[in-house]
């Protein structure tokens, strides 16, 4: 775990949630709890909303002996007790929930799905709060009956030691307008967050940036610090710029969340450094020491989810009989990362 992230490390004690906004009644399951769902789930139950955790042992035992506490690198500091978060890890739970927030990593999204189709109850909902593209159809494809829907979550969240959550950069959750009464709890529980129409081009707009997440991993050395080097942002823009060409042929415009168009990404990644920092200041607010989240995958031997962002890019250009070969260097690279990793771990 990196737990050398440089927030000041004051706490604040949340009230009990009863004693914060009341409930509206719902029941909220975070289906794998792990560095995003501790995050949002964490914040519904600072907000006061019932929430119930589906964990790991391991996360569950950390979470009992320390509590969570939830920092950022704006200087958030939300202190609660292991007893005001409900963890299990039985399946079971998902029966009592009117909402569940899918948080697990892409390649254990079936599995989950099945889980929950095994408990869900008539009219309970499901968010997707996961990168990639697929993970709400695939969600959706198991759960028929049930209205499933997207959440873009835009910043990095890392677990460090004793119960600490720590985001390391900025940005606001979108979620689909279906679920307009849900962007509300979530706002009210102090997560900044806006509903859309379009969310598929709002999660490939997502996805060009994840397309840094193996470069990063990569380097090994933290965002701003990769993103500073000249060599890395041109392999970022040679992976954007194909990867818009491939979503330019099936009729896709992306929707990043900055002040441009994604199709500048490259042209501004491509600047000399000095200009690039001009242009890319506010791009660049972040921890000095946040990582992307296949940065920290790397660090644990964990498998990444490298076949469900460049992977994407991937087979979209095969179906539409392209290449993409810049996207497949950099899985191939992963790859081998991954397997010298896990026999280190
Ligand atoms: N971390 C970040 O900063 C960001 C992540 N995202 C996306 O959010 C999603 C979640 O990522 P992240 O929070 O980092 O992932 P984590 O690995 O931190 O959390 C997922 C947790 O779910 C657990 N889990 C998996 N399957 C089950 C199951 N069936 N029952 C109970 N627990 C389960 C995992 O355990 P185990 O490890 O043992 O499988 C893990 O503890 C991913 O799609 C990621 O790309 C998006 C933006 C930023
Ligand atoms: C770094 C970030 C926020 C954007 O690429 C991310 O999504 C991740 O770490 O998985």
């Amino acid at each position: 775990m990196n737990n050398n992230m440089t927030t000041e490390r004051i706490k604040t004690e949340r009230p009990s949630s009863s004693a914060v906004t009341k409930s509206d009644g719902q029941h909220w399951v975070i289906a794998g709890a792990g560095a995003i769902g501790i995050w949002i789930g964490a914040h519904l139950v600072a907000g006061g909303q019932k929430v119930t955790f589906l964990a790991r042992p391991k996360v569950i035992s950390n979470i009992q002996q320390h509590g969570v506490l939830l920092t950022s690198w704006a200087g958030e500091e939300t202190q609660l007790s292991a007893l005001q978060m409900q963890m299990t890890e039985d399946e079971s739970c998902l029966a009592d929930a009117d909402v569940i927030v899918v948080a697990v990593k892409s390649k254990d999204t079936f599995a989950m799905a099945e889980q929950i189709s095994r408990h869900i109850k008539p009219h309970a909902r499901v968010i997707s709060a996961q990168n990639g593209i697929n993970n709400a159809s695939a969600l959706s494809n198991i759960l028929p009956d049930h209205p499933v829907a997207s959440m873009m979550v835009p910043y990095n969240v890392l677990p460090m030691d004793a119960g600490r959550y720590h985001c390391g950069t900025q940005g606001h959750l979108v979620i689909d307008r279906i679920f307009t009464d849900l962007a509300k709890v979530i706002r009210s529980s102090g997560l900044e967050i806006q509903t859309a129409d379009d969310m598929h081009e709002i999660l490939w707009g997502k996805l060009l940036l994840n397309l840094n997440n193996p470069l990063n991993a990569l380097s090994g050395v933290p965002l701003v610090e990769e993103l500073s080097d000249k060599r890395w942002r041109k392999q970022l823009a040679d992976c954007i710029d194909e990867t818009l060409t491939i979503l330019d042929e099936l009729g896709i415009q992306p929707k990043v969340q900055a002040p441009i168009p994604a199709s500048w990404l490259p042209a501004i990644l491509k600047l000399p450094t000095f200009i690039f920092k001009r242009v890319a200041k506010k791009m660049l607010q972040m921890d000095p020491l946040a990582r992307s989240s296949m940065q920290e995958d790397i660090m644990l031997g964990r498998p990444t989810e490298i076949d469900y962002i460049n992977g994407e890019v991937v087979r979209y250009a095969r179906s539409l009989g392209m290449n993409a070969p810049f996207n497949e260097m950099v899985i191939s690279q992963i790859k081998r990362l991954e397997q010298t990793a896990q026999s280190a771990c």
